[in-house]
């Protein structure tokens, strides 16, 4: 997981690190006079040692010379790491107004500033409007059942195998679960989450290929009201003819439905290309949440961070396998941990 971000940011920490160290000697050797002493300096481990400690000692004010260099770098990284364009550039101004002027303490490496504060920046955009689900969930419950989540976004990013996983948790914490096969316009998309609906041991409800998804998921909560099932969870398509029938079939699924979450779901290796979905589908029917698959595989790690910030909405899980439990809650001091390491 993440191995690409990872090996980008130590080379960047001993790019970083060096450079520092090297401007420090030469302050040093400038100041204190052992500029004599140089050609010594190998020959004479108390000259080199006085050096070093000369360094660790001086405390160094960061100013906008030093960002000028380290900040670019930094921006290529993020770059790299599927961090969308505006959001590095928004991380790059604030990361240089909270470390203009600060002061790098004795002994501290420049790079652990820099890259601390890279974390606070990253984990203020990655915990706006931060949801707990299974509050949320709970909390809803005691408002309405059946509860309708609607679940959106392109097919073959995980979207079936997310429902189920969602309905497994939802299983485990006690609620009863009934899906909906609102993927009426792909041959093989009821086929697959009625199999997953029998590994599970719920119930489906299904009309045949081509029917309205709306009419589906419609009675997809006739029968959770008739049967007092707590949550309703609606697979929609993810590809229609035109991007337009899809946003209209959305649309009118929405009207109909009054979904109580609609959740959009895709994966975290898609890197710009989910971002832009996750704008677009943002854009057509206002979404509540992501859940990011796929994360197990991602070497990257910054599609969440990208799309928390394009659309406003927090990221309520992340898929990290293949397996029901493979869903974990969202959690950005976990996902920032992993990215630095
Ligand atoms: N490694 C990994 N694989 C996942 C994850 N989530 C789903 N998958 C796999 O991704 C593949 C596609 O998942 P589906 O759930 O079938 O995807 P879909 O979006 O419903 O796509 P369509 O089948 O095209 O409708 C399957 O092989 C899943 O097992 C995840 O978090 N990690």
């Amino acid at each position: 997981m993440f191995r690409a971000i990872k090996e980008k940011l130590s080379a960047f920490r001993k790019k970083v690190d060096q450079e520092a160290e090297e401007e420090l000697k030469e302050e040093a050797r400038e100041e204190q006079g052992v500029q004599a002493a140089e050609t010594e300096e190998r020959k004479a481990p108390d000259v080199k040692e006085k050096l070093t400690s000369l360094i660790l000692k001086r405390e160094v004010v960061i100013d906008d010379s030093k960002l000028d260099k380290i900040l670019p770098e930094l921006e290529m990284i993020l770059l790299e790491s599927d961090v969308a364009f505006d959001v590095v550039d928004r991380i790059s101004e604030e990361l240089r107004s909270r470390l203009r002027g600060r002061r790098k303490k004795i002994g501290e490496s420049l790079s652990d500033v820099v890259l601390e504060e890279l974390k606070n920046v990253l984990k203020d955009i990655l915990n706006q409007n931060a949801f707990d689900f299974d509050e949320w969930a709970e909390r809803k419950l005691e408002e309405k059942r059946p509860v309708v989540i609607l679940f959106v976004g392109v097919n073959g990013t995980g979207k079936t195998t997310t429902i189920a996983k969602v309905a497994r948790r939802l299983m485990n914490s006690g609620h009863s679960v009934v899906l909906a096969a609102g993927d009426t316009f792909r041959a093989g998309a009821i086929e697959q989450l009625e199999e997953h609906a029998n590994r599970l041991g719920v119930k489906m409800i299904k009309h045949r290929q081509g029917s309205d998804p709306a009419a589906v998921i419609f009675d997809a909560i006739k029968h959770a009201e008739s049967k007092g099932i707590d949550f309703v969870l609606a697979d929609t398509a993810g590809r229609m003819h035109t991007k337009k029938n899809l946003i209209d079939q959305l649309e009118k699924i929405k009207r109909v439905t009054k979904p109580d979450l609609i959740i959009f779901v895709d994966e975290s290796i898609a890197g710009n290309d989910a971002i832009e979905r996750a704008e677009m589908f943002n854009e057509a029917v206002g979404i509540d949440g992501t859940i990011l698959t796929k994360l197990d595989a991602d070497p990257k790690g910054g599609t969440a961070i990208s799309i928390a910030y394009v659309t406003s909405r927090p990221i309520l899980f992340l898929g990290v396998g293949q397996e029901y439990d493979d869903l974990i809650k969202f959690d950005a001091d976990w996902l920032i941990e992993r990215i630095f390491g």
